[in-house]
């Protein structure tokens, strides 16, 4: 009807404005009527690009992924395979090969530095999104440098890349710690948890399925995967499928992708269960960092509180103690048991609690903060939201402790005491300041 209506429309209007249409032959007719569809095709080709520009223009203009995580890395050459091999190059006599994926994150640079230094071959791998304060993740990057480990800047979700690195380096194993963390942000951008929790992962488990020899994974999940569970301490066995937030939907993901991998192509594969990890060089996001922030400026801070006046607790780990189970975990892995992206047998799916079995609620933190500080803080009491956070986190460690002889030593109090001392002398030197 449209197309009708614009043919009759190109039709009628005169070759020259204002003259006299002439009477035409029936072969005059048929070759304007082909000119006339030309033209319509032609028209109808603009339109339709246009539409199509139109489109993917507003479609990714709205796109809730932000626009640093789809942006292209630039890597290769022969200086950067030099760089690579000089940072994966073992020192100790049987030394790991490991590719520390997340390696500028906080428990990233801390594993990755703890690698180096007992004389494994280390080589990094993040791409430094603006989740939050980049400048310490580049200062982190540039504190792993002077240990000699080179982080390579790309995204898991680069499958050429993630290929090139095992043409590089045969990594014996992957502590796999790049993710999206924080559990409240899930609601503010959801597509990124998909973006690194899940096709990340998978994209890290194809590449790994494939190499030859296939490393060992070793993992980050969450202690959010208890969810809504309430049997306390939290056991490996218990009720993981009740997620408070998509950050925990992910990670839970990951524990049944990890199945998947181990089953069919025989890949070894360890989650760890990250409880409420704190320390210097800690991130910024995180309730105990931004607390001292405002605490020193001033500002008011929210201390959630569940119903009835309920205590809101975590377990919170010391990022030396997550540190020493993450090194126990590549150090007890078995190695994968397929090749060609097939298995041969059965291969080890493992997954253990990283807590410190001594919850302690959130006020209870804040004292030890205003302590360390010597300032009182404004506390600000608020109902516990409804977007993601739980109302407590209690580890039972027996399995860690039994097969990867964890056993965290340090407390809340001492902890708190190396971060505040750490948080000082970071953003007092120099012009740095927290955000
Ligand atoms: O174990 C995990 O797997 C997760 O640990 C961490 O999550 P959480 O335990 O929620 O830590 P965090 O935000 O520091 O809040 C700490 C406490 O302060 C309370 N809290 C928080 C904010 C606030 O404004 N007020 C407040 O009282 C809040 O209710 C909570 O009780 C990681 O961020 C996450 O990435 C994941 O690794």
């Amino acid at each position: 009807m449209s197309q009708m209506k614009l043919i009759s429309h190109i039709d009628n209007i005169p070759s020259t404005p204002g003259k006299f249409k002439m009477e035409k032959s029936p072969y005059i007719h048929r070759l304007r009527f082909h000119s006339s569809l030309a033209k319509l095709t032609f028209w109808s080709f603009v339109f339709l690009g246009l539409i199509l520009v139109f489109f993917f223009r507003s479609t990714t203009s709205s796109s809730p992924i932000p626009s640093d995580l789809s942006r292209t890395y630039s890597w290769g050459g022969l200086a950067w395979e030099k760089r690579v091999r000089v940072s994966a190059r073992i020192r100790a006599s049987n030394g790991l090969l490991v590719l520390v994926t997340g390696a500028a994150g906080f428990v990233g640079t801390h594993v990755s530095a703890a690698l180096k230094s007992r004389g494994d071959g280390v080589l990094g791998l993040d791409n430094f999104n603006d989740y939050y304060d980049t400048s310490l993740k580049r200062a982190r990057q540039a504190l792993l440098e002077r240990s000699g480990v080179f982080i390579i800047e790309g995204d898991i979700n680069d499958i050429a890349l993630l290929t090139k690195l095992f043409e590089v380096v045969p990594f014996t194993h992957v502590m796999h710690l790049a993710a999206q963390a924080g559990v409240r942000y899930a609601m503010e951008n959801p597509s990124s948890y998909v973006h690194s929790n899940i096709a990340g992962f998978v994209s890290v488990l194809e590449v790994c399925k494939s190499a030859n020899p296939q490393p060992a994974i070793v993992w980050a999940s969450s202690s959010s995967v208890y969810g809504l569970n309430t049997k306390v301490p939290f056991l490996e066995k218990d009720r993981t499928d009740q997620p408070a937030s998509l950050y925990a939907a992910t990670k839970k993901a990951g524990e049944e992708i990890a199945h998947t991998y181990n089953h069919i192509y025989g890949l070894s594969l360890t989650g760890l269960r990250f409880f409420t990890v704190y320390g210097p060089w800690g991130r910024p996001d995180m309730a105990y960092f931004f607390f001292t922030r405002d605490i020193l400026r001033g500002k008011s801070i929210p201390i959630f509180e569940a119903a009835d006046h309920g205590t809101v607790a975590r377990d919170f780990t010391y990022i030396d103690d997550i540190v020493k189970g993450c090194l126990a975990a590549l150090d007890t892995a078995e190695k994968s048991t397929g090749s060609g992206g097939k298995k041969k047998r059965s291969a080890q799916l493992r997954v253990y609690n990283l807590g410190n079995t001594s919850p302690v609620p959130v006020s209870n933190l804040v004292s030890i903060l205003e302590r360390l500080l010597k300032v009182k803080a404004k506390r600000s009491i608020m109902k516990l939201p409804r977007n993601g956070d739980v109302q407590f986190t209690h580890a039972n460690i027996s399995s860690a402790q039994r097969e990867l002889g964890y056993k965290p030593t340090t407390d809340l109090q001492t902890g708190l005491k190396n971060f505040v001392r750490w948080y000082l002398s970071y953003y007092d030197s120099g012009n740095k300041s927290a955000q």
